[in-house]
């Protein structure tokens, strides 16, 4: 599948970063001072943009389904982040140019390699090759990465196998691959180190001490474990419920590039759904979303080394187990349905489950939302089913009851081996190690118990092994301990919920979302075509251009009037009174995305009547004042789309005939 514009031009990546760059949607940190890889300012056009994905997330999840939101600090401590894994295994594997001390991410050289070997091959095979940006570059510096080399057709097999799967491979195993196909580094000819593990976190310190070490969080769901028993306390301890939280992370990305793409700090928004893990992960509303078709790429189809979807309603990919349960299938239809509303293009998406060594040890399924942008399929929304991973490793460690409660219906009677000491004796007889003692026997598991109970009889005392006390053995006469086997009536249970997460990384959606709605309108003049954006209303950075015909005084208490008019209704507006033409100034706003403009002329200073114009068809009607409003209310807030109101309004045609240059 190939990059192309709305209109299905190709998509032409310089023009569409310029038209962003001059139009501050983003612009590159610490410019002035040279910038730095990876990190990125947000313009106004960029702020207004984000501001309004986050504001339909926020409606489309957390209002929808009545989550929880938080919102914790992303400084964590160390000892957070080292329980949950991430000291230790939030890691990127990275290779090093021993000639010239490039740092490069080892699956993304292979990739890179391997690619453009196949690129090459297509090319000695005469076969039509779509050239990315970053290739076209190196064309320029004269690297070897594309160099026209037919290669065996079995060679050709085993490295598209390779890139279907590349996100299996751990570091050794890239190791392998750089060795066996002699993987060069383009920009030195020479053969990379072997990869090693590279910690993506940012290490800091809270305090003046350095006794406290800690990170910037490299996302925002651990502060939302962490306070999961007050959630639950907050939600009446009524199961299932999920919480919520849109915030900064930090990763320390090895070589960021791509722009938005891969960036060192971005803002996440991320979802944390606690299901009891018992009866099959089931989801109330799952009948709502059921008939909903997604397109899938299993992990069984790229373990084979294909990339071959399937487009099936999400009810059957759960009952016939491709996706393991329905609160997982739920969040995967919901992640759609948000993607949908906000304008991406829905042919640009598909849904990619992890292998089994990309995914989390402790996840039982993982599955990717994917974008196609003019950097290939982009991982946008990751919606991974972690089990009870995170909540028991955070209570073990801490000691804090991570777990629910529920009252049973019917109570549950028990049969278990039970043991009782005799207090009296058994502290003064074990004096200091009295309580060591006491903690290993009540650890002892059923089975083991079961066991000691036969021994106690035949022997009269039972030995067990006790940590840190004398030898590690430590012996207990029957006039100490009894242990019998008796009934227990359980009237609640407990469980540690289990957790499915769709996470998602805004501004890789905001970038997509914009190559999805770029096209380019020509001129009549044969000038240089024009960009449009074309946001849904509801997403627009700015809904609304205000244009007076020209710098006439007559129009400026009108100007001023529907300024203040649309203030009130809540829809953002811009004034644009420049003496550029009408056409002009119109077009310079299809850059940034503005779907609707008003123009003030003659006829509304005498009866108050506007024009409204559409920014994709630059068709326009004419009405009066509160039925112009209406319309510009019932198009941003999506309740209406422009063919209803061409419908119902007359149409209106322009004497200043739309000239879309500067
Ligand atoms: N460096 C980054 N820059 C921008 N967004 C990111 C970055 N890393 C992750 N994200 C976003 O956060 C979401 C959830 O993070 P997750 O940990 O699943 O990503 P990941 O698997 O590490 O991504 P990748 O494999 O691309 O590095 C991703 O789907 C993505 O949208």
């Amino acid at each position: 599948m190939t990059s192309t514009t709305l209109k299905g031009q190709p998509l032409d990546r310089p023009i569409l970063d310029s038209m962003l760059r001059r139009r501050m949607f983003y612009t590159p940190s610490f410019e002035i001072y040279g910038g730095v890889a990876g990190l990125f300012d947000y313009g106004p056009p960029g702020c207004a943009l984000l501001a309004n994905i986050v504001d339909l997330w926020r409606k489309h999840f957390i209002l929808e389904e009545d989550m929880l939101e938080v919102d914790c600090t992303a400084l964590t401590p160390a000892e957070v982040l080292k329980t949950s894994g991430h000291v230790d295994k939030f890691a990127d594997w990275m290779c090093k140019d021993p000639k010239n001390g490039e740092i490069l991410r080892a699956d993304h050289f292979v990739e890179e390699v391997l690619g453009a070997r196949l690129k090459g091959d297509k090319e000695a095979r005469g076969l039509k090759v779509e050239e990315k940006e970053e290739d076209a570059k190196k064309k320029k510096k004269k690297s070897k990465t594309t160099e026209a080399v037919k290669l065996d057709d079995a060679v050709v097999q085993e490295y598209e196998e390779i890139l279907a799967k590349i996100d299996n491979y751990n570091g050794e195993e890239l190791g392998q691959l750089i060795k066996k196909y002699e993987l060069k580094n383009p920009n030195t000819g020479v053969e990379p180190s072997p990869p090693v593990a590279f910690n993506l976190m940012f290490q800091t310190a809270i305090g003046p001490s350095s006794n406290a070490p800690s990170y910037l969080r490299p996302e925002t769901a651990q502060g939302q474990f962490l306070n999961f028993a007050k959630l639950l306390e907050f939600n009446q301890h009524q199961m299932p419920f999920a919480s919520a939280s849109i915030g900064k992370s930090f990763r320390n990305e090895i070589s960021p590039r791509a722009g938005l793409l891969r960036v060192r700090e971005f803002l996440m928004a991320e979802i944390e759904h606690y299901v009891d893990p018992e009866g099959g992960k089931r989801h109330a509303r799952f009948d709502e979303v059921k008939d909903i078709e997604v397109v899938l790429l299993n992990r069984h189809t790229q373990l084979a080394g294909q990339t071959t979807v399937e487009k099936v309603a999400i009810g059957k990919a759960v009952a016939n187990g491709t996706v393991d349960n329905e609160t997982l299938g739920y969040f995967l239809a919901r992640i759609q349905l948000f993607l949908q509303k906000i304008g991406i293009d829905q042919s640009k998406l598909r849904f990619r489950q992890h292998m089994a060594n990309e995914m989390a040890h402790y996840a039982a399924d993982c599955w990717d939302a994917e974008l196609l942008t003019s950097y290939g399929w982009v991982e946008c929304v990751g919606c991974a089913d972690r089990s009870a991973y995170d909540l028991t490793v955070h209570a073990k460690k801490t000691g804090a009851p991570l777990i629910v409660r529920e009252k049973l219906e019917k109570p549950l009677a028990i049969e278990e081996w039970q043991i009782d000491l005799d207090k009296k004796k058994f502290g003064p007889y074990f004096k200091k190690d009295g309580k060591t003692v006491e903690t290993a026997v009540e650890a002892l598991p059923q089975d083991k118990r079961e066991a000691l109970a036969q021994a106690l009889q035949a022997d009269g005392k039972i030995t067990i092994d006790v940590e840190g006390v004398g030898n590690g053995k430590v012996e207990i006469s029957k006039d100490l301990i009894v242990i019998e086997r008796r009934t227990r009536v359980e009237h609640t249970r407990e469980f540690t919920p289990n957790v499915v997460e769709p996470s998602f990384g805004l501004g890789r959606i905001l970038y997509a979302l914009i190559e999805h709605n770029y096209w380019t309108r020509g001129t009549e003049g044969g000038d240089e075509a024009r960009g449009v954006l074309s946001f849904p209303p509801p997403v627009a950075p700015t809904k609304v251009l205000l244009v007076p015909l020209s710098s006439n005084e007559s129009f400026k208490p009108l100007l001023k009037h529907m300024s203040h008019k649309l203030r009130i209704l809540g829809v953002s507006s811009r004034v644009d009174d420049s003496s550029a033409s009408i056409g002009k100034r119109y077009s310079r706003n299809d850059e940034l995305g503005t779907p609707l403009g008003i123009t003030i002329d003659f006829q509304s200073v005498k009866d108050s009547t506007f024009t409204l114009r559409d920014r994709d068809s630059t068709k326009q009607v004419r009405a009066d004042e509160d039925t112009i409003l209406a319309a510009i209310k019932a198009l941003t807030e999506g309740t209406k789309v422009w063919s209803d109101v061409e419908k119902e309004l007359p149409a209106f045609e322009s004497q200043d005939a739309e000239v879309p240059v500067r």
